[in-house]
């Protein structure tokens, strides 16, 4: 048996091996296959990174997948614990959905490339207003071409058992897209994944996709309002899923 922590590295390390072979496959086939970057290409990167889980032993629970069979383009939100979050995101992505990531992913080599191939939005969060700027042009062309847009509005990788605040960019563009928002709920990875216990065995991870959200006719007005909402449905949710109580629960 190996300790705990010789364990961790392994099986961190295979998952970035396996990200970098992942994305030199992929690269080519998106090439060849669909020319350049397109959301088309998703579905190449899903189907590659769907075998990751069995190499770690990862099983995922999935609920509520007919929520995302909205007509026309929606925001999804989920949270987001850590690098293995891109497993998850692969195993219910629909179909025109790309991702809202920062700009310092595109230079991770062969990963980033990928990304880049697959039409991952790429956001400088160093500078609130060039963000923004690239947020609202994507409220009109997720119109324009009918796609999905994924955000973590936590805003950065958080794995300790509870929700970061919401930021509320992802709001603002559903109400300025005049589109609905799919909250995702993924259990906590607490009891199999810890880098900072040096953690990281197989395990089980619950998904709830929830009902749409409607924002017809909400202004900039509503965006706290919206915000809320979602985080204190999802929060309540992530407890649940992570069977532990809600604090939620106790004061509605
Ligand atoms: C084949 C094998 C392959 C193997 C490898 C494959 C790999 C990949 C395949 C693809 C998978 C890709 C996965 C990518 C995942 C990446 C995840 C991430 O990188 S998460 C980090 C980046 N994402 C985010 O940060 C999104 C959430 N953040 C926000 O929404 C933020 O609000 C912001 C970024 C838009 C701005 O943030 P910040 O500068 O911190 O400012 P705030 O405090 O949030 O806002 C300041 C005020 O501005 C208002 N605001 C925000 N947005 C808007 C807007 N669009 N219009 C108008 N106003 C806006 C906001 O409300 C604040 O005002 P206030 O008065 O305080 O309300
Ligand atoms: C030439 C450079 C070579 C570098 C090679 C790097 C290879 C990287 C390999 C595997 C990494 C897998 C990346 C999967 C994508 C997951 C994206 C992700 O989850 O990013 C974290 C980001 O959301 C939040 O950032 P922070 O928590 O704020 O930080």
């Amino acid at each position: 048996e190996l300790s705990p922590a010789v364990s961790f590295a392994l099986r961190l390390s295979l998952y970035c091996v396996l990200c970098v072979m992942g994305s030199l496959l992929a690269a080519p086939a998106c090439l060849l296959l669909n020319g350049g970057r397109t959301v088309r290409n998703m579905r190449i990167i899903k189907n590659v990174v769907k075998t990751f889980k069995y190499f770690f032993g990862l099983k995922f629970e999935v609920k509520g997948l007919e929520n995302f069979e909205v007509e026309g383009p929606a925001i999804i939100v989920s949270n987001h614990q850590s690098i293995l979050d891109m497993m998850g995101l692969m195993e219910v992505l629909p179909d025109n959905c790309v991702q809202v990531g920062k700009k310092e992913l595109m230079y991770t080599g062969f990963v980033g490339l990928i990304m880049y191939l697959g039409g991952v939005i790429f956001i400088n969060r160093k500078s609130t207003t060039s963000a923004k700027m690239v947020m609202s042009e994507v409220a009109k062309t997720m119109v324009a071409e009918n796609v999905k847009v994924w955000v973590y509005p936590e805003g950065t990788r958080n794995c300790t058992g509870d929700f970061l605040p919401f930021k509320k960019g992802a709001f603002h563009l559903a109400i300025q897209a005049q589109v609905p928002v799919i909250p995702v709920v993924y259990s906590s990875f607490t009891s199999f994944y810890n880098p900072k216990k040096k953690l990281f065995t197989s395990g089980k991870i619950k998904v709830e996709v929830l009902a749409p959200i409607e924002t017809k006719g909400l202004t900039s007005d509503d965006v706290s309002d919206l915000t809320d909402r979602c985080y204190h449905t999802m929060r309540e949710t992530f407890f649940m899923l992570s069977g532990r109580p809600s604090e939620a629960k106790d004061s509605s």
